[in-house]
């Protein structure tokens, strides 16, 4: 639980208006962020909950806090080495500072205070950058040169144990770390418009979107926050968010109209929703049809609400409650799995999970991703498809678990895909976050002969 910010450090002492406030954020931004970090839950959860409680926050106090907290986590992996006393101190203030600068925020009279309190210390003599920084590694020079400490490199602001699960060539480590630090768009997906019809009607309600240049059903909505019950097409079930990471996964299941598919793991319906979309811009009344399963009932509940507001027929609901198949055997022409994970594909949208997480979250679950694809297998019919994906960028639980599953089930046979941002042809396709601004993700498609 965290509590509102009361008063500041006694230590510092605010001689102006300008550091009052600094010291009220800093103090509010340390509560959520040692909160985040004891606790161990998603910033964005403990946020939620604060900014729900605390009502006395304006629209921009939010701002201030929000992105000061998320910023802490994008650059903890070089901020942690200066930061080790777990209090508020100067070397606090110094971080707050520091991520201003990076991210050139525009609150500079507070980042100003922040500033001045770190310099309090004989350890600091920070300054404001002269420029604003762009890249991951201007930013790094300019730490460097600011904490007089030449031994920060690019690729600390991923934890060690990333580098270990990805074994990603050292040539593409600066394009990875350069995407992690720096924020997606908002991407989303025109359900029932078209990719044009959508961008007119958000206009109506002042949000300017953009077409993406790969899926014609897709667009971003850019970078701002959006309030999404205060867009028409939202509540008319014309669009809905999704990642254009996520998205490939639709594309690569590539269902016709007239398809049965399985949704083993639908969670609230994000992939079933896109299915049956792609299902209905081929033919306005696609005879296919969509089973959604999971083992959580209350997520299930939220995609029978979303088909609703879409007003999709054609889905229908079959949760998981044991072992066995919640479906019929051999039936479908599509399967779906699109497996828990370790979701280290979202560390773009949720920084803090780089620093709550650890190298288990990745090990742990290759058997029960390798035990859902087993199952799901069985609901395939001949000629049928199998798709396996996951949010992960870990060959631990992608690769690995199909290559296992195809050792033991040799009428799979991998078919070889196109990655839709590259053009390359490949056995196996993991969605780097640099190669179109977006999440990762990772999927194989398998078909049962
Ligand atoms: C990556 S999420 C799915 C996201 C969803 N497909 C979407 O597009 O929004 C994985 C889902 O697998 C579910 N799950 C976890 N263990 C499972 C199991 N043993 N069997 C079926 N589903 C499981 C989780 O509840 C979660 O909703």
């Amino acid at each position: 639980m965290v509590e509102p910010s009361t008063s500041p450090q006694d230590a510092f002492q605010a001689q102006s208006p300008a550091q009052k406030r600094a010291l009220s954020y800093s103090n509010t931004v340390y509560q959520l962020f040692s909160s985040v970090m004891s606790e161990k839950l998603p910033a964005d959860r403990i946020v939620g909950e604060y900014f729900r409680t605390n009502k006395k926050h304006g629209s921009k106090d939010r701002r201030v806090i929000r992105e000061s907290l998320f910023a802490l986590f994008r650059w903890w992996g070089w901020l942690k080495q200066i930061h080790t006393s777990g209090q508020q101190d100067e070397t606090w203030f110094a971080c707050l500072a520091i991520v201003a600068e990076l991210e050139s925020h525009k609150w500079t009279q507070f980042s100003g205070s922040w500033r001045e309190f770190a310099n309090q210390s004989e350890q600091f003599n920070l300054s404001a950058a002269e420029q604003a920084l762009t890249s991951v590694t201007d930013k790094c020079h300019y730490l460097q040169q600011q904490l007089k400490q030449t031994d920060l490199t690019e690729t600390q602001l991923l934890p060690d144990w990333f580098w270990q699960v990805t074994q990603v060539e050292q040539s593409q480590q600066l394009a990875i770390v350069e995407a992690m630090c720096s924020r997606p768009p908002i991407w989303a997906r025109a359900q029932t418009l078209s990719q044009q019809q959508l961008i007119n009607s958000l206009l109506k309600d002042d949000v300017e979107a953009t077409v993406s240049e790969f899926f014609d059903d897709a667009v971003s909505l850019g970078f701002k926050s959006i309030n999404l019950n205060a867009i028409g097409a939202y509540q008319r079930g014309e669009l809905e968010i999704q990642d254009l990471g996520s998205q490939v996964i639709g594309q690569i299941c590539a269902p016709t109209a007239d398809e049965k598919w399985w949704d083993t793991c639908s969670g609230a319906g994000g992939k079933t929703l896109q299915l049956r979309s792609l299902m209905l811009r081929q033919e306005a009344t696609a005879s296919g049809s969509i089973t959604s399963s999971d083992i959580r009932r209350k997520p299930l509940e939220e995609l029978v609400k979303r088909a609703k507001r879409a007003g999709f027929s054609g889905i229908s609901v079959a949760p998981w409650r044991s072992d066995a198949l919640p479906v019929e055997a051999e039936s479908f022409d599509g399967v779906l799995v699109d497996a828990p994970c370790s979701c280290t594909g979202t560390w773009r949208r949720n920084p803090d999970m780089r620093w709550l997480d650890d190298k288990d979250v990745v090990i742990d679950k290759h058997e029960l991703q390798l035990d859902i694809l087993t199952r799901s297998a069985k609901a395939v019919k001949l000629q049928g498809q199998l798709v396996y994906a996951t949010c992960s960028l870990s060959p631990i639980e992608n690769e690995q678990v199909v290559n296992a599953f195809l050792a033991v089930n040799p009428e799979f046979e991998l078919q070889v895909l196109t990655h839709p941002f590259t053009g390359a042809q490949v056995d196996m396709l993991t969605i780097w976050p640099q190669n179109a601004n977006s999440d990762g993700m990772f999927v194989a498609k398998m078909i049962k002969r």
